[in-house]
């Protein structure tokens, strides 16, 4: 494709993206109307692709100035980030497939602009500020974090006294992990596994590495399709839930034996390691759709196999002499490297609450530390998308007030 017919696709894309976010919708309205951003900067690390695209003109429609790269190297769609490129006041360094050193000098690029305010998914540009580029970190006003291991890692910096500036976790508002970890993973997860293999899922073994919000989604949907679902997890009380569900729940080292398909979904390292490769059965399929490139053990895949190639698009095959085992998309996010990453209208919500919490920060003096969305934006987010969906709900009466809140009318 020329350059001319990419921005164009890229464009396409965005425009059906942006029928199918309602109430990023409404919030680009009054930004438009309000401009609440003007005159500020925004750095972003996000996956580049139509959704991002749509929160990124909405910022920029509220004034702002906005930079973005990617926040992975294989998720990066080319057509939308040079799309974006051609837009004004937003500039964009994302390109798909780049090198380790290539992905971390466009974080600088981004960076070079003296962001006030970062959205980090991954919390890749908190890390730079913090460490190379510390002397920008006085300008930032604060960040919002887009991801579960994100707000883990900015707890870590907040628990050692080391961050220091406010972040707000955009992830754990309720209109954010409720929808985007479990539907949006639920269901794109399955896109970037049944693209690159075409095959079916009904009657395999799938094994779920990690029943969180994600990995509820990722069961939730193989059981769907006629998988017979296996969940491995560490946390006592989440197995329990996964049993009660109607799953199997085991040890990893015996699903290994079993497993057809795996998925993981913990935000944890070494999930699928030597111990495991060697026993899984010949042509088992692996695939990551947790967090960055660490819950399969590549490396030590790599070392047992005598031989690799690729089988299909997305797809290597590592042949281990007795057996032979697949891994889609390098084992980085399933979903984002294979698939179209999450459904519109779960993004819709996600990044509605993104916009909402930049302006918070834009318009709140923040400290330094970790905030949670405010509860009047998370429910706002609800309140547009269920408008945006034509269903009305029933409202407290007075008396159901007081019943439920006061102890005088109780009983
Ligand atoms: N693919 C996507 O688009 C997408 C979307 C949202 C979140 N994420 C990422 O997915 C990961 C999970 O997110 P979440 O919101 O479900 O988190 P979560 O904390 O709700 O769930 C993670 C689960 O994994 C379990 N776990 C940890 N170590 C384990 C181990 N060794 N074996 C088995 N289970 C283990 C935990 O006990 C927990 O129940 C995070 O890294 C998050 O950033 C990805
Ligand atoms: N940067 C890390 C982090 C995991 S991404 C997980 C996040 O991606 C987000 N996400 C999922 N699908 C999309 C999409 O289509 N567009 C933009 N973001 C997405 C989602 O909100 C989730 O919290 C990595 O690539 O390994």
């Amino acid at each position: 494709m020329t350059e001319k017919e990419l921005i164009e696709s890229g464009n396409m894309k965005m425009d059906w993206a942006r029928n199918h976010m309602p109430v990023l919708a409404i919030v680009r309205e009054k930004f438009e109307e309000e401009k609440p951003l003007k005159g500020l900067k925004v750095g972003m690390a996000l996956h580049v692709e139509a959704k991002t695209a749509v929160l990124v003109e909405t910022l920029a429609a509220g004034g702002a100035e906005v930079s973005i790269t990617g926040c992975n190297p294989l998720s990066t769609q080319d057509d939308v980030s040079l799309a974006l490129d051609t837009r004004k006041n937003i500039s964009c360094f994302a390109r798909y497939g780049v090198e380790s050193q290539e992905y971390y000098e466009a974080i600088d690029r981004v960076l070079d602009i003296k962001p006030d305010i970062t959205i980090d998914d991954g919390a890749d540009l908190i890390f730079k500020l913090h460490t190379e580029r510390t002397d920008l970190l006085p300008n930032i006003l604060g960040g919002c974090e887009e991801t579960t291991t994100g707000v883990h890692r900015l707890h870590a910096m907040e628990k050692e006294g080391a961050l220091k500036m406010p972040v707000i976790a955009v992830n754990d508002a309720m209109t954010k992990y409720l929808f985007d970890n479990r539907y949006g993973t639920g269901q794109s997860a399955w896109d970037g596994l049944t693209r690159p293999t075409s095959l079916l899922v009904a009657g395999k073994n799938v094994v779920v590495a990690g029943y969180g919000w994600c990995g509820r989604g990722v069961a939730m949907r193989a059981s769907g399709l006629g998988a017979n679902v296996i969940v491995t997890e560490v946390d006592p009380i989440r197995a329990l839930e996964a049993k009660m569900d109607g799953y199997r729940v085991m040890k990893m080292a015996d699903a290994a034996k079993l497993g057809e398909l795996f998925v993981t979904t913990t935000g944890n390292r070494d999930i699928l390691t030597a111990e495991h490769f060697k026993s899984m059965p010949d042509g088992a399929i692996l695939a990551n759709s947790g967090h960055f490139n660490v819950e399969i053990d590549m490396e030590a895949l790599a070392s047992l196999a005598k031989s690799t190639r690729t089988v299909r698009h997305n797809i290597k095959e590592y042949d281990l002499g007795d057996r032979r085992i697949n891994v889609i998309a390098e084992g980085r996010l399933v979903n984002l490297a294979a698939g179209d990453g999450h459904p519109a209208e779960v993004m819709d919500m996600s990044f509605a609450n993104q916009a909402l919490c930049v302006r918070y920060i834009a318009e709140n003096k923040l400290s330094n530390g970790v905030h949670k969305v405010p509860l009047e934006l998370d429910t706002f987010v609800a309140k547009m998308k269920l408008k945006s969906m034509g269903i009305t709900i029933d409202e407290l009466t007075p008396t159901q007030e007081c019943y439920m809140s006061g102890w005088e009318c109780g009983t």
